[in-house]
């Protein structure tokens, strides 16, 4: 089998200051990987990287695409990258506003990434829509509402369809459910894995949030201080921890 991604001796600083350092790892197709750390562990910048959002100094980031088989995605150009992020690759930002236009409606949020990648039929662009509302448990009356009228939690809803619309191969989360209540936090959780279980998406999550991560991810890589310092099966790691800094992790003394 092919992996899906495989990244090399990933590496970013700001200045003088380790973003992430040598960050070498392999996710599978179908495969759900979870990244964990404290706060400043490099969590974010790591995810930055692989999405093109942030340029590496150093390093490869190869993707199975569609189309032509693995590439590296750091070698493509501009359009090619801004291509695959409307198409294969989808990412939920832990602030719904970062990743929702706020001055359109729901039903056009989702519609408009379904004509970024070609369809024209407004009828169908629309009944999709529908359907993806319904899919992260949105009311069908509020497809004409604008997100600015949405809870917080229906807004991340909102965004995980406008992400999962266009079937994406790989989905990047940044916190997804960073910034809500409890009780919002944990609807939101069930209905991520549901879509994560029944579309089989491959996915890399960033938490600092272990619950996420016990609940989503397959495998997990541990960072600290830009580099990654243990890796395994999510029980694993969680029930079993070895590097001294993940068992701290793991027995909640270091504050996330
Ligand atoms: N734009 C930036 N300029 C300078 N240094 C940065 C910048 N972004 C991140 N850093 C530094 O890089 C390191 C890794 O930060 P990063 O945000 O990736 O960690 P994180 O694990 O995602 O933390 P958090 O969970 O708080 O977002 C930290 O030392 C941080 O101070």
């Amino acid at each position: 089998m092919t992996p899906l991604l495989e990244v090399r001796g990933l590496t970013k600083a700001y200045g003088g200051r380790i973003g992430c350092a040598e960050v070498s790892f392999t996710l599978w197709p179908g495969e759900v990987l979870g990244i964990v750390g404290e706060s400043g562990s490099g969590k974010s910048t790591l995810l930055n990287c692989l999405a093109g959002h942030l340029a590496p100094d150093a390093g490869q980031v190869i993707f199975d695409t569609r189309g032509e088989g693995p590439r590296d995605v750091l070698a493509m150009t501009e359009p090619e990258r801004r291509m695959l992020g409307r198409t294969d690759w989808a990412f939920v930002h832990q602030n719904p506003r970062d990743g929702l236009r706020m001055r359109i409606s729901a039903g056009g949020n989702v519609g408009e990434r379904l004509m970024a990648v070609g369809a024209r039929h407004y009828g169908e662009i629309r009944a999709q829509a529908a359907d993806w509302l319904a899919r992260v448990e949105i009311a069908e009356g509020r497809i004409d509402d604008r997100p600015s009228a949405f809870s917080g939690g229906m807004q991340q809803r909102l965004q995980i369809a406008r992400n999962l619309v266009t079937g994406p191969r790989l989905v990047f989360m940044d916190e997804p459910t960073g910034g809500l209540d409890v009780s919002v936090q944990a609807r939101l959780l069930d209905l991520i894995r549901g879509l994560v279980r029944r579309m089989g998406l491959s996915a890399i999550v960033v938490t600092h949030d272990l619950a996420v991560v016990r609940l989503l991810a397959d495998r997990l890589m541990v960072m600290k201080d830009g580099r990654v310092i243990e890796t395994g099966l999510t029980d694993q790691v969680l029930d079993d921890p070895q590097a001294p800094y993940t068992q701290l992790l793991v027995s909640s003394v270091l504050q996330a």
